[in-house]
């Protein structure tokens, strides 16, 4: 005979009280576009990039409209090294000779941007590979930093084709998008992936920009979680970058913040992906999880 275990009938309402939970916060960025930056330092990391996607694939069953952008600066570093290439950044932009750019081409618009999107695909998500090589919706120029010597074949974003991107969201694949643009020759630059980010949320009018790094948030020392900022103002986060707080790959995401506040966004995340349900846990928390950058804080009434 057929009896129910009152423990498993437990369960399961408490699993439809937590689907009843998220219908504010699903209604909220339902037809919203959020762009989620994944830094290379976590795409290493198979265990935390499968939860990543598997956030991002159910952001996208529930309608609301995820764009990746992606860098792979461990990847690049891994295949230079390889070549026998050493690394230079300036500023935390890689200097991109023409035996690096090759490099870069192979590993950010192949290998890792085919391997996201197959991975999203095989979890059950649909996917689309916008990579320089097969649908280029970047375009760009090249970059020269203010008193900086030359960087090479590294660009910044200034057009993006959203009606490809907004094409895709709408038929409910998520676009994967890599860090590289086609300059004013039709030659393919590097960008940085954090800038690349802030470009595309920009040209689609994302509701929100999620930098998914592996650290969480800035910290008043890099190498300790406990000294993480919870907020920051614009003008704290410029001290910051001046005072050498912030250094290395964290200076263009922050750069990459500014830029996007001043542009009218009203609070931009800095969030750890190793932490599972990173992504999830940002959008449905008030308060938001990691490193909040805003450009004023509001006064205490
Ligand atoms: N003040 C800081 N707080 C946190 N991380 C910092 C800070 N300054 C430099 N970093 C470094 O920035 C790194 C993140 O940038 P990056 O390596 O480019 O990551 P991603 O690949 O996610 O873009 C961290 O791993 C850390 O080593
Ligand atoms: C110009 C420049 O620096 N391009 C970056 C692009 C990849 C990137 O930004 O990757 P992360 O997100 O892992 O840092 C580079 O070559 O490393």
């Amino acid at each position: 005979m057929f009896r129910r275990e009152g423990a498993s009938v437990d369960q399961a309402i408490a699993k439809a009280d937590t689907l009843i939970e998220a219908m504010g916060w699903i209604r909220q960025f339902r037809g919203k576009t959020t762009v989620i930056k994944l830094g290379g330092s976590l795409l290493d990391d198979t265990e935390a990039l499968r939860h990543i996607l598997l956030d991002v694939i159910f952001m996208e069953t529930v309608g609301m409209r995820p764009v990746i952008v992606h860098g792979g600066g461990k990847a690049i570093n891994r295949a230079l090294a390889a070549e026998g290439i050493e690394p230079v950044f300036i500023k935390g932009r890689r200097v991109t000779d023409p035996a690096t750019l090759q490099i870069v081409r192979k590993v950010l618009a192949g290998e890792t941007n085919t391997m996201i999107t197959q991975e999203v695909e095989r979890m059950g998500g649909r996917a689309m590979n916008l990579s320089f090589d097969t649908t280029c919706v970047l375009r760009g120029k090249k970059l020269q930093l203010e008193g900086e010597a030359d960087l090479g074949a590294v660009g910044y974003v200034t057009d993006v084709d959203r009606h490809v991107i907004e094409s895709l969201s709408y038929t409910n694949q998520v676009p994967v998008i890599p860090s590289m643009c086609e300059g004013p020759d039709g030659n393919p630059l590097n960008v940085n992936a954090d800038t690349a980010a802030m470009a595309v949320a920009q040209a689609l009018g994302a509701e929100k920009l999620i930098f998914l790094s592996d650290v969480n948030g800035v910290r008043m020392d890099k190498d300790d979680p406990d000294t993480t900022i919870r907020s920051l103002t614009s003008d704290e986060a410029k001290e910051l970058i001046a005072s050498g707080v912030i250094e290395a790959g964290m200076i263009p995401k922050v750069e990459a913040c500014l830029e996007t506040l001043d542009r009218g966004v009203g609070k931009v995340h800095i969030v750890d992906g190793k932490l599972r349900h990173s992504l999830l846990l940002e959008i449905y928390t008030t308060s938001g999880i990691g490193t909040e950058i805003v450009k004023q804080r509001m006064p205490i009434q």
